[in-house]
C-alpha cells in the first residue's frame, strides 16, 4: 500500500534523531515511557506510553511525517506458509481508550527494520516526538478482532526530524482539514470515519454489520482514505507531555545526596548528553558512553559520569537492633528439615539441609561478635566499598533481549569463572586486601563444612564478588557443573536476603518444556508424582511394559497428578550479614537451582562466592591467576 506522496524506496531522513538506541535493552533501561523489553506497546497504569514499531508492524500499518496507524495488542507469528507475520491473539478490551479519554501523550520508537516508514533512519532504534491518540477502532486481522489506533504528532508547527530531506515546510495547523468523512451505521447507529478509500465500514465490533464492505468481507489489502490521513485534531494547548522527550536523569541526582549512589533510580540508563546514545549503568561508580569491553565497536564518545559512592553503613542496611544475629534462624518450615548443630563450628551455628545423594547445603550463622572482630564482616563491608574493585555489570550470556545486563555488579578474581557471565578474571595477585580476607574466610568455611560431614573439599581457586544495589536480586539459576568442583561457598555482607533452593522443573516434573520425558530421570525425593513414576520405571526395567506403553501410562499419570508448574521451594534461608552458605555436591547444581532475593529497600549487599574451577579445562596463564598465598592476618580460623 503506497498512499499518495509516499516514496516507493526508502529515502534519507533530514535529521539525526533525538536519541540513539543501539539495542532494546538500553532503550528500555533509559527511557521511562518505553521500559518494555517485549511487545510493541508500553502500558502503565492503564495508559499507553510508547509504541515500538520495527520489522513486524503488521498489516495495514502506516507511518508518515506526522501520523502513525498501528495495532495496540495481540501477538504476531509467522504464518504457516512463512512470510508475513499474522495476528495470533486479540484482546477483548482495548487499552488505548483511557489514553484517548485522558488525552495523554505517547511516543513512537521506529526501528530501522521498519518497512512502512520508507525512510533510512539514523539508528537501530529512534525516538520520534510526542503524539496523541486521535482515533481508535476495531478491524478484523487474520479473522480475529484487533484494536487499531491512529496517532497524530502533537506539535505540527515544526518539520519532523525524520521527514525526507528537502521536503516542504508543514502547513500551519490552523489551515489543516479537521475531520475525515464520517458516516452513521444504519444498524448500530454509531458514527465512524471512512478509514479506507475502498468504502465506509462499521468499525464497532459488537455490530452485525462490523467490518463489512457493502455487506461482504473486505479484501485484505486496503488503502487508507486520503482525507483520513490528512485530517488533524484542532491544536490544544492543554495537552502537555508529562516528561522530557530526551530524559535527563543525571540532572535530577545530586552528587551530595548520600541516598542516591546505590539506589534503584541510580542504576537506570541515561541518554548520553554528548552523542544521545542510551547507556546503561554498567559501572559501579557511574556511566561511560564507550565501554572498554566493546573494543572500539561503539564509536569513541568520551562522555562519562562518575558518581561519588557514599559509604553505606552496616547500620543502615541491617534491621537487627544490635547489628547482627545472635544464633537464631528464621524458620520457614522448609520442606527439607535441617540438622541443627550449635557446637561443632562454634561460635557459628551450623544448619545443614541434606538432599539425598545430590549433596547438602550448610548455612553458617554469624554472631554479633563474629561480625565485629577486626577484619570481620563489619570491616569488610566498609572496606569493599572503599576499594576500587572494578565492579561492573556484564552482558547476560543467555539474554533474549539484546543489551540485557546481569542485574548485579561483578568482579572475578582467580581462575576465570564463565558460567553466569563471561567475566574477565583478575589474578589473586591483583586482589586488594579485603578481597583476600574474604577468600580466607571462604577457604575455612569450604574445608570445615565438608570435613564435618566426613568429606574432603578442594580449596577454592576462584572468587566472584557480586554487588547488589537497592532492589537487585539473582533469579533461579545453577552454578554449572562441568567446569566446577562440587563445593561452592558464599559470604553475605550488608543487607540480608532470602536464599531459596528448588528442584529444576525438568526433574521435578520429569518432563521438559517441550513435553519430552526427561532422559535418565533420577526420580528424586520430593519430585512430583514420585510413587507412580517409580512404579512405571520398575515395570519398564522388568520388561513388563514396552517403551511406548511406558510413555503413554507416564503421561496419563502425570496429567492425573495435576502438577504445579514449578517445584515449591525446598529450602529457604535468611542470610544475615556475616553468614556463609556452602553448597556441596555435583547433583546440587545438576538437579537443583537457587535464587537470592535481597531485602528490597536496602541500599547494598555484597555476596562473595569462592569456587574450585577444574584446572584441566584451563590454560597455563589462567591457572596462574588462581594461585594465592594468604598472610597470617588474611587466614581465617573460624572466630
Ligand atoms: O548472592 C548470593 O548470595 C548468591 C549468588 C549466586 O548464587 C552466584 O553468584 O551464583
Ligand atoms: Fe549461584
Amino acid at each position: 500500500m503506497a498512499p499518495r506522496g509516499t516514496p516507493a524506496k526508502a529515502t534519507g531522513a533530514r535529521g539525526k534523531g533525538v536519541i540513539n538506541g543501539r539495542d532494546r535493552g538500553a532503550i528500555c533501561d533509559s527511557i521511562p515511557w518505553f521500559a518494555r523489553t517485549m511487545g510493541g506497546v508500553h502500558y502503565k497504569n492503564g495508559l499507553c506510553w510508547g509504541f515500538l514499531v520495527d520489522e513486524d508492524s503488521g498489516i495495514r500499518s502506516y507511518i508518515d511525517d506526522e501520523l502513525i496507524i498501528t495495532r495496540t495488542g495481540g501477538g504476531n507469528e509467522k504464518s504457516s506458509e512463512g512470510g508475513e507475520k499474522i495476528l495470533t491473539q486479540t484482546k477483548d478490551h482495548d487499552e488505548a481508550s483511557p489514553s484517548m479519554a485522558l488525552q495523554s501523550t505517547a511516543n513512537i520508537i521506529p526501528g530501522n527494520k521498519n518497512q512502512v516508514l520508507r525512510r533510512k533512519l539514523p539508528h537501530r532504534y529512534n525516538v520520534m516526538a510526542f503524539f496523541r491518540i486521535a482515533d481508535m477502532w476495531y478491524e478484523k486481522i487474520n479473522n480475529k478482532k484487533a484494536c487499531r489506533v491512529r496517532l497524530e504528532k502533537l506539535d505540527l508547527s515544526e518539520k519532523s526530524w525524520w521527514a525526507e530531506k528537502g521536503s516542504p515546510k508543514p502547513v500551519p495547523h490552523s489551515q489543516r482539514l479537521t475531520k475525515p468523512d464520517i458516516k452513521q451505521c444504519p444498524t448500530c447507529l454509531t458514527h465512524h470515519p471512512k478509514v479506507y478509500s475502498e468504502g465506509w465500514m462499521c468499525l464497532s465490533d459488537k455490530c452485525a454489520g462490523f467490518w463489512k464492505l457493502n455487506g461482504a468481507q473486505p479484501p485484505v489489502e486496503l488503502t487508507f482514505d486520503q482525507k483520513f490521513l490528512d485530517a488533524r485534531l484542532p491544536a490544544d494547548p492543554e495537552i502537555q507531555s508529562p516528561s522530557s522527550l530526551v530524559p535527563n536523569l543525571l540532572s535530577t541526582m545530586s552528587d551530595d545526596d548520600p541516598h542516591i549512589s546505590t539506589s534503584t533510580i541510580a542504576r537506570k540508563g541515561v541518554v548520553c548528553p554528548m552523542c544521545k546514545k542510551c547507556i546503561t549503568r554498567r559501572f559501579w561508580n557511574g556511566w561511560k558512553c564507550t565501554d572498554p569491553l566493546a573494543n572500539g565497536r561503539e564509536g569513541a564518545c568520551t562522555f562519562q559520569k562518575v558518581m561519588p559512592m557514599h559509604l553505606v553503613s552496616v547500620r543502615s542496611v541491617s534491621d537487627d537492633f544490635e547489628l547482627g544475629p545472635i544464633k537464631r534462624a528464621v524458620w520457614f518450615d522448609s520442606i527439607i528439615k535441617p540438622e541443627v548443630d550449635n557446637t561443632g563450628l562454634l561460635p557459628y551455628r551450623r544448619i545443614t539441609y541434606k538432599l539425598g545423594d545430590a549433596g547438602y547445603v550448610t548455612h553458617l550463622m554469624a554472631t554479633k561478635d563474629i561480625n565485629a572482630r577486626d577484619n570481620g564482616p563489619n570491616d569488610l563491608f566498609q572496606q569493599l566499598q572503599v576499594h576500587d574493585l572494578g565492579l561492573r555489570r556484564y552482558p547476560l550470556s543467555a539474554a533474549k533481549v539484546s543489551g540485557t545486563l546481569n542485574a548485579q555488579f561483578a568482579v572475578n578474581f582467580g581462575m576465570p569463572y564463565k558460567y553466569v557471565v563471561a567475566v574477565d578474571s583478575l589474578g589473586f595477585n591483583q586482589a586488594p586486601d579485603p578481597v583476600l580476607h574474604t577468600l580466607g574466610r571462604l577457604t575455612w568455611a569450604t574445608e570445615r563444612a565438608v570435613s564435618i560431614q566426613g568429606g574432603a573439599a578442594k580449596p577454592p581457586n576462584e572468587l566472584l564478588l557480586l554487588g547488589y544495589f537497592e532492589g537487585q536480586n539473582i533469579g533461579y539459576h545453577d552454578d554449572g557443573e562441568s567446569t566446577l568442583g562440587p563445593t561452592i561457598a558464599t559470604l553475605s555482607l550488608g543487607a540480608s536476603s532470602i536464599m531459596s533452593l528448588r528442584m529444576k522443573t525438568k526433574y521435578y516434573l520429569g518432563l521438559s518444556k517441550s513435553n519430552k520425558l526427561t532422559a535418565d530421570d533420577p526420580i528424586l525425593p520430593q519430585c512430583n508424582n514420585r510413587e507412580n513414576r517409580l512404579e512405571l520405571k520398575a515395570m519398564l526395567e522388568k520388561g513388563s511394559i514396552t517403551a511406548k506403553e511406558y510413555e503413554q501410562a507416564w503421561l496419563a499419570s502425570h496429567k492425573k497428578s495435576k502438577p504445579k508448574r514449578d517445584c515449591p521451594d525446598l529450602i529457604k534461608m535468611v542470610l544475615h550479614h556475616g553468614d556463609m552458605v556452602i553448597m556441596h555436591g555435583e547433583g546440587l547444581q545438576k538437579f537443583y537451582e537457587h535464587e537470592v532475593k535481597v531485602d528490597k529497600d536496602k541500599a547494598l549487599r555484597f555476596a562473595v562466592t569462592a569456587r574450585h574451577v577444574l584446572e584441566e579445562k584451563l590454560t597455563e596463564e589462567e591457572r596462574g591467576k588462581g594461585v594465592f598465598n594468604l598472610t597470617p592476618a588474611q587466614t581465617y580460623g573460624g572466630q
